[in-house]
């Protein structure tokens, strides 16, 4: 190993600006990267700089990204999380890397990077890059100094694009990695790879049947408002969207998570014709919900599992078309409906899998298919199509046996793989797909509702003491701790038409998640009462205890 820097300035760079302090709590790099109060979070930031410089020089250069964001937290929230180079989330190994490497007080900072430079053999004197983005929050711009600082303490190269949606930074993180092999890499070269192959798919009549080119869109007050305005720039007439939302506090009362999390349409939304479609983005616009209401006022939330179903029957009719054979499967979490997982077995007959929550597990099962479609329930989710898919296709396209209705087909299936932004959820890009395959089918969001009904559910937060005392097993749908818990939970699910329930420590918040679905609203509202009643007490519960809804006493 040669090595061309001087690690006392880590330590040097820390105390003197980016000092941890003392009685920091054990900090975990979770389902999504480094995520708590903003204040605790600059030392954080420093060193994840370091660590990013430090995995670009093992992979000879290559771009490592950095995103400051806590996506749909509130605002007093922010968050980093590393970008590998294929713009993927970062390695599991590394997580427990960054996890050791926060932890450290500040006077073994300097020991704990040289140790890591020497278990992963990094020649330090290689190049290094590292982009980094960052979300809208007041404190982002300070957390993206630190992260500059630690690469700067390393002696690294970086680019810092400022304000942008996280999907972004992972598109350009990989498309540097590939030379542009997958598209150009600057952020204009990733609108125009959206928006070229949107226009292209719809040509020029912009309605067909019941769908109409008009959407209201809300930007959570965050980034995708700003991006989507960009977005707008080159759409033109092809996509009529209004945004709101755009400027006021990010996250509150208004996303994706807003309105999923309590099944309402977030505030701030404009006055509009009954039945108009509607979408909501989260804070750094990596997941998108569908929504609208009826004549009746009643309202009707489009979540990821319908967004997987609809994505999964259009490809599979345009394979089908284009005359070759491939393998797609669905991946969802414990948190899909369950009417969605019947639907995608029963009508779609579709491979589908169930994995612990985060998107790294569900891309990573999503590899093992042909082409595989993943989504969480609340929006985050994409399509990723294997090398060998790709080179089918186009080959198939090429090819002299290929009828003329099938080259159309292909075409139109590779102008579809353009839409879609392979590297991680992208609430813009699911969007823009969405759309296409409303439009293609001539949908409005009824019909489109009107493919199978959603059983109802509701996700509950219980605060207790430890949560890191409840462990799951089986994708996260059997609680194997504390013990007892899940035989009590069976019992509670047995009174229950259709009822199922789970819990599960969360990976962002300190709260444990319960899980309800059952017949009706009101047996939905009273298993989960129950279940987190059960939690709270099991667990040493913190402050309110949960109760039975009033009219049900
Ligand atoms: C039920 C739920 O929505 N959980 C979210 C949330 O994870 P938790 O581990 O449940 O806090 O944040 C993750 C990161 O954004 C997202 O991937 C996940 O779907
Ligand atoms: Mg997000």
């Amino acid at each position: 190993m040669s090595s061309s820097v001087d690690l006392r300035t880590v330590y040097a760079f820390a105390r003197e600006f980016h000092s941890k302090g003392p009685n920091i709590e054990k900090l975990l790099y979770g389902t999504a990267g480094f995520r708590t109060l903003h204040e605790k979070l600059e030392f954080i930031a420093f060193r994840m700089g370091l660590l990013a410089t430090i995995r670009s020089r093992k992979f000879g250069g290559q771009a490592i990204g950095v995103m400051i964001t806590a996506s749909h937290n509130p605002e007093c929230d922010n968050g980093v999380k590393i970008i590998d180079p294929k713009g993927e989330m970062l390695e599991r190994d590394w997580e427990t890397i960054a996890t050791d490497l926060v932890n450290v007080p500040d006077d073994r900072l300097e020991s704990e990077v040289a140790k890591i430079i020497a278990q992963e053999k990094i020649d330090m004197g290689a190049q290094s890059n590292v982009f980094i983005g960052m979300d809208t929050r007041y404190h982002s711009p300070a957390m993206g100094r630190a992260v500059v600082n630690g690469v700067r303490a390393l002696k690294g190269n970086l680019r810092d694009f400022g304000i942008l949606t996280t999907p972004m930074l992972h598109y350009l993180v990989y498309t540097h990695n590939v030379r542009g092999a997958y598209g150009f890499p600057t952020v204009d070269g990733y609108v125009s790879k959206l928006v070229n192959a949107f226009k292209r798919l719809r040509g020029d009549v912009y309605e067909n049947g019941n769908y109409k080119n008009f959407i209201l869109f809300d930007g959570a007050n965050g980034v995708g408002s700003l991006k989507m305005h960009e977005f707008n720039r080159q759409l033109g007439p092809s996509l009529e969207c209004q945004v709101f939302n755009s400027n006021g506090k990010i996250n509150h009362n208004c996303g994706a998570d807003f309105v999923k999390t309590n099944q309402r349409a977030p505030h701030g939304l404009p006055e509009h014709e009954p039945n108009t479609r509607c979408v909501s983005v989260d804070g750094d616009a990596d997941r998108i919900v569908y929504f609208f209401t009826d004549s009746d006022g009643v309202f009707h939330l489009l979540d990821g599992d319908r967004i997987a179903t609809l994505i999964a029957d259009y490809l599979m009719n345009l394979v089908k078309k284009c005359g070759i054979s491939l393998k797609l499967g669905i991946v969802q979490t414990a948190y899909a409906n369950g009417a969605s997982t019947d639907y995608i077995k029963q009508q779609l007959k579709v491979d589908v899998a169930c994995v612990p929550t985060g998107v790294k597990h569900l891309h990573h099962k999503a590899l093992e298919y042909d082409i595989g479609v993943y989504f969480e329930a609340n929006g985050h989710g994409t399509v990723i199509f294997s090398d060998s898919t790709k080179e089918k296709i186009s080959s198939a396209s090429r090819s002299n046996e290929t009828s003329n209705e099938q080259k159309e087909s292909l075409r139109k299936l590779l102008l579809t793989i353009d839409i879609i932004n392979e590297t991680v959820g992208d609430a813009i890009s699911d969007m823009l797909l969405v759309e296409t395959i409303l439009h293609a089918k001539g949908f409005s969001l009824k019909d489109w509702l009107a493919t199978y009904e959603d059983l109802p559910n509701t996700i509950k937060k219980v605060k207790v003491q430890d949560r890191n005392i409840f462990e799951t097993t089986d994708a996260e749908r059997v609680c194997v701790k504390p013990d007892g818990l899940q035989d009590k939970i069976d019992e509670l699910v047995r009174k229950y038409k259709r009822g199922r329930a789970f819990v599960r420590p969360s990976g962002t918040e300190d709260v444990v998640r319960v899980y309800a679905e059952a017949e009706n609203n009101d047996d939905v509202q009273l298993l989960a009462a129950e279940v987190s009643i059960l939690v709270y007490e099991m667990a040493n519960g913190v402050g309110e205890k949960p109760s039975i809804p009033q009219q049900k006493l």
